[in-house]
């Protein structure tokens, strides 16, 4: 009987995880495949942390050059603080020709390109689908069933944490801190939760989602967020007074010149829309494709069983398959900061002093910057200020800047600008 040791790069949220699945399915994989499949060395910081997964004492070390020569295949459950750490492991790994299973990422985004490469001239596997959409299983679906289908646009909710916190804050009465504390104890949030609600994580996974899809290679250094942590409560009301959903949306679109436009931050979008209905935890990735149209893929973005489990999908792929020619065939694209081809009109929460004049002058401020104003709603009074909520055509940044300035000057608080999203 062939035997197959398997090796963890973390066993903390995903890897705990991970590893009850492979000890729950050995009979499994030994019926299936004659393969004797075994958890061999399993790396963490702390040796003595509690763990959720059944795994001897023997078996967990803090070195992780153990678990890369101990075992045939690895797979890579760590992330956090690590990034460099878990790249050069990787690296390492396919330079052996060891198969590897990614859950990281910002790894992919940062230096999948090498990686890619590396794999391709020492023809060696890799696998990485846990690292976008949790457990949808999302890389396998565009590989075995897209062959005639060209993908050029994906709206998608792809951050669990930030989906949760505005779940949370519209249907609990949560605040953003009290909401996010939830998200980081069920397993959701990054190590560093900035990574979540700055919208890093979100782009880490549209730059993976380029390559599985669009077979595009889009380069992070040319790539910037909104922060998700920018909406209040009464945005989310006032929103819905006017039949959208405030969501953490990521959008993305590679034109026919290779133009890879994109934007990741919170977003206005219409209640009857799919995407505006996906709470929680769960995730949404809708592509356009060039014959089918449009195609959904729903399910949790984050949480310990749905994401070990994709990583489980790529373990077994490896045992099934050998090296995986398609991996190489992406080019480049150029990335552009201006997202108005997904967005006509943007909605603008600021707050004045209930005193004569101050409407005229918000009003002014637009004009002068040939901004047109579609919409003017005026807030009750609180504590001798008013919200004003103000819906606009769309402009580019820099005039969104000279507004606000202007706005600043005047003693008008900007408090919230967020773009609709057009479908
Ligand atoms: N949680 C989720 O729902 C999802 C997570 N991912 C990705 O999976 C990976 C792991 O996530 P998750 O299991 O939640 O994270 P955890 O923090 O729960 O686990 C990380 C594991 O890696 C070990 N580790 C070793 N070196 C480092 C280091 N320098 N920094 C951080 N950890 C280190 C930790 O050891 P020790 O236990 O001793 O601290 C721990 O066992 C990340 O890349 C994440 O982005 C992907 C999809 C969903
Ligand atoms: N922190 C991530 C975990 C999954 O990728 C998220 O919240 O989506």
């Amino acid at each position: 009987m062939k035997k197959i040791k398997v090796g963890l790069l973390g066993l903390g949220v995903v890897g705990a995880e991970l590893a009850n699945i492979i000890n729950s399915n050995k009979e499994d994989i030994m019926q299936k495949y004659g393969i004797e499949m075994e958890i061999g060395k399993a790396y963490v910081r702390d040796l003595h942390k509690k763990r959720n997964a059944d795994i001897p004492f023997s078996k967990l070390t803090d070195n992780a050059n153990e678990v890369l020569n101990d075992s045939d295949i690895i797979c890579e459950c760590m992330g956090g603080s690590g990034t460099e750490a878990t790249k050069d492991y990787v690296v390492r790994c396919i330079e052996m020709t060891k198969p590897v299973i990614m859950s990281s990422k910002k790894v992919i985004a940062l230096y999948g390109k090498d990686i890619i490469d590396l794999c391709m001239t020492k023809k060696s596997q890799l696998r990485f689908d846990a690292t976008v959409g949790g457990g949808i299983p999302i890389a396998k679906v565009i590989k075995e069933c897209f062959k005639g289908e060209k993908i050029t646009k994906a709206v998608g909710i792809l951050n669990a944490t930030s989906n949760y916190i505005y779940s949370s804050m519209e249907r609990k009465g949560y605040s953003f801190e009290q909401a996010l504390k939830k998200a980081q104890d069920l397993g959701y949030a990054e190590n560093d939760p900035s990574e979540d609600i700055n919208g890093f994580d979100a782009l880490y996974k549209v730059i993976v989602l380029a390559l599985f899809a669009m077979k595009s290679w889009v380069n992070i250094k040319e790539m910037s967020t909104k922060s998700f942590s920018s909406i209040d409560i009464v945005d989310m009301k006032y929103a819905q007074d006017l039949g959208y959903k405030i969501k953490p949306l990521a959008i993305f679109q590679k034109k026919k010149d290779k133009k890879f436009v994109y934007r990741v931050g919170p977003c206005l979008i219409a209640e009857n829309h799919i995407a505006a209905n996906v709470i929680n935890n769960f995730n949404i990735i809708v592509f356009e494709g060039s014959n089918s149209g449009k195609l959904g893929f729903y399910g949790q973005g984050a949480g310990s069983k749905p994401t070990a489990s994709a990583m489980y999908d790529d373990l077994v792929s490896v045992l099934k398959t050998s090296f995986d020619y398609e991996m190489d065939l992406y080019d480049g694209c150029d990335v552009i900061h201006d997202y108005r081809d997904f967005t006509n009109s943007l909605y603008w929460r600021v707050s004045v002093d209930n005193i004569i004049g101050k409407l005229a002058l918000i009003c002014n401020v637009f004009a002068k910057n040939s901004v047109n104003i579609e919409k003017v709603i005026q807030k009750d009074e609180v504590n001798g200020k008013m919200d004003v909520v103000l819906l606009t055509n769309s402009v580019e940044s820099t005039v969104i800047d000279l507004i606000t300035h202007e706005f600043e000057n005047n003693k008008v608080d900007v408090n919230t600008i967020i773009p609709f999203f057009n479908d």
